[in-house]
């Protein structure tokens, strides 16, 4: 059924679910039993003309997961008033025809700050520690054959540099403050809350650090903000820790680096082209990957689960939303 609207449920809210086939119902479950709910991929239509037939009456959008929503499917829906965003980063929702349209755009929140933030601390200490990379060892039965393991490298002391000091980077910077690291951070602004030291400039950052922490959003200002010059700044023995998004760092610049020695070693949760990951970075010891999960955990899910379910609410009943993007 395209559109759950029975008699007995008539009276619920509509609202117009963007997903991608392979996204699972659990959310749709829990948003039926509050609104009507019009699902383009349960309806034989092609999109286009599915959105068109709906048009007037769709005044909220809810986006699953990081599925692209378009200029030209939000040029289809005159009415829409808000987009509710599952995430944490919309960089896949067409920000600037939402501003240009009055849109309000919602996202993730703090929902998944405290579980990206340890995924990033954890692939840090992997790559100091060379967690990973010792189990490789370990299984493939070399400890035997050649004996002692290279040494890790310590996290206490590190001087940690936060890109993006937004809800994820906060919670980094609190987390490596309790191993002993000494913080700093850039981001668009200074920011007055904080007591760590502030670099405008990313490179500059990226001198004073040993490890950089990509937690920033991407926009067409970040794209590839950590480039050759940065990764050089950071040095031979630097480490690179991406959990935003992969545009943020170039990654074929990255691998250069990499490959050559003139960087120390990443800890990658995302990537330029998911899923497909450059091979040049399974032949490398000093690189931990990661299937773009650092958000995903039961209870993170449960949580975004109910901040969309309430923004919708509050929508519908003409109260503040409770996580609005801000639309620069
Ligand atoms: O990457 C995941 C998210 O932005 O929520």
């Amino acid at each position: 059924m395209a559109d759950q609207a029975g008699s007995e449920t008539n009276h619920l809210p509509l609202i117009l679910v963007h997903r991608l086939p392979s996204f699972d119902l659990a959310l749709t479950n829990i948003l039926q039993t509050h609104f009507r709910i019009l699902d383009p991929l349960h309806s034989s239509q092609p999109l286009d003309s599915f959105l068109t037939s709906h048009a007037q009456s769709v005044r909220a959008l809810i986006v699953y997961a990081l599925s692209p929503l378009t200029a030209d499917t939000i040029r289809l829906l005159p009415s829409l008033e808000v987009v509710v965003g599952t995430s944490a980063g919309v960089d896949h929702i067409d920000i600037s025809e939402c501003r240009n349209r009055g849109i309000t755009v919602t996202n993730a929140g703090d929902a998944f700050a405290e579980d990206v933030a340890d995924c990033a601390v954890a692939l840090l200490i992997d790559v100091l520690r060379r967690v990973s990379a010792g189990d490789r060892y370990v299984r493939s039965g070399l400890w035997r054959l050649r004996g002692e393991y290279t040494l890790g490298s310590k996290l206490g002391g590190k001087r940690v540099g936060i890109v993006g000091l937004g809800r994820i980077g906060s919670q980094v910077a609190q987390r490596l403050m309790a191993f002993g690291c000494i913080i700093a951070y850039n981001s668009r602004k200074k920011k007055s809350s904080v007591q760590y030291p502030y670099y405008a400039k990313v490179c500059d950052l990226a001198t004073n650090s040993d490890i950089l922490m990509v937690c920033c959003s991407l926009t067409s200002e970040t794209h590839h903000l950590i480039n050759k010059e940065v990764m050089k700044a950071l040095g031979k023995e630097g480490v690179i820790v991406n959990v935003g998004r992969g545009g943020l760092v170039d990654e074929q610049e990255l691998i250069q680096l990499l490959t050559r020695e003139e960087i120390g070693g990443a800890g990658l949760d995302v990537f330029e082209e998911e899923p497909d990951v450059p091979g040049e970075l399974f032949a490398l010891d000093n690189v931990v990957l990661s299937p773009h999960k650092a958000v995903l955990t039961p209870e993170s899910i449960e949580a975004v689960f109910q901040l969309s379910l309430a923004n919708l609410k509050c929508f519908f009943s003409n109260e503040p939303l409770r996580s609005v993007v801000q639309q620069e």
